[in-house]
């Protein structure tokens, strides 16, 4: 694992941007995409660039279930609002949240990811070192799959809806294995409210109580922290 700590989100983002911008000049074509606050910063650099994305495939982490992609609290959503209405791409993937069958949704998106293996994936991290919607103790080997949120991102993520009782109780998930597949994997953290999920990712025991701690088994991942990110680790 490779730990850059920087200053604050904007150098974060900003390094993050470089390691994206270096990777599509050395051929990468398929972006794992990520949502919440954490990358916004990066999506921004991203669209105040001049670089081109319309050859390449992005596939992001995981979609809500119930909400589709009209939806202002759901990932589409987001995606469409802070990235793909400014920069085209090849392909888009999110999985689709109000699928009819969701069973055939999970399939369908396990074999895009087999038909589009992924150069460089984004992360964020929960305050459980949840990654995507990989809640504690999911199993590492588990592909896209079907998840029950817990309480605690239930209730982190409620700041974005009206009401708590809206935020959906589950969601699509890529899972840690195909995660793990990723060339390269750029995880970002800001804030004193992650310095607990970075210590355990970085420090902690390999273990599915933490389910980023995986990543120390990944020959090329960096995690991008500010100082309140990074405070337990000294
Ligand atoms: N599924 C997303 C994750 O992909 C994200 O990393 C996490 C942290 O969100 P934030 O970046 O807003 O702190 O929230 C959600 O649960």
């Amino acid at each position: 694992m490779e730990i850059i700590k920087v200053k604050d989100q904007q150098s974060g983002s900003q390094k993050a941007f470089e390691l994206i911008a270096q990777g599509l000049q050395n051929n990468a074509h398929v972006l794992g995409l990520a949502t919440g606050s954490t990358p916004i910063k990066l999506y921004q650099e991203m669209v105040k660039s001049n670089l081109d994305f319309s050859q390449i495939t992005s596939i992001n982490l995981d979609e809500y279930i119930g909400l589709d992609a009209d939806n202002p609290q759901s990932y589409h959503y987001f995606m469409n609002q802070n990235l793909f209405q400014f920069k085209k791409f090849k392909n888009s993937y999110v999985p689709n949240g109000v699928a009819s069958d969701i069973d055939a949704e999970i399939k369908n998106y396990d074999q895009i990811i087999a038909d589009n293996p992924i150069d460089i994936q984004i992360l964020g991290i929960g305050q459980n070192g949840h990654i995507g919607f990989n809640e504690p103790k999911t199993p590492f080997d588990c592909t896209t799959h079907r998840v029950q949120l817990t309480q605690s991102t239930i209730e982190a993520n409620a700041r974005f809806f009206a009401d708590k009782n809206d935020v959906p109780k589950e969601a699509i998930s890529m899972g840690i294995a195909s995660i793990m597949k990723s060339k390269h994997i750029i995880l970002m953290a800001w804030g004193a409210n992650k310095a607990e999920a970075i210590y355990q990712t970085v420090k902690g025991p390999i273990s599915e109580d933490c389910p980023a701690s995986i990543l120390q088994n990944h020959p090329h991942a960096t995690i991008i922290v500010d100082e309140a990110a990074a405070s337990k680790l000294d």
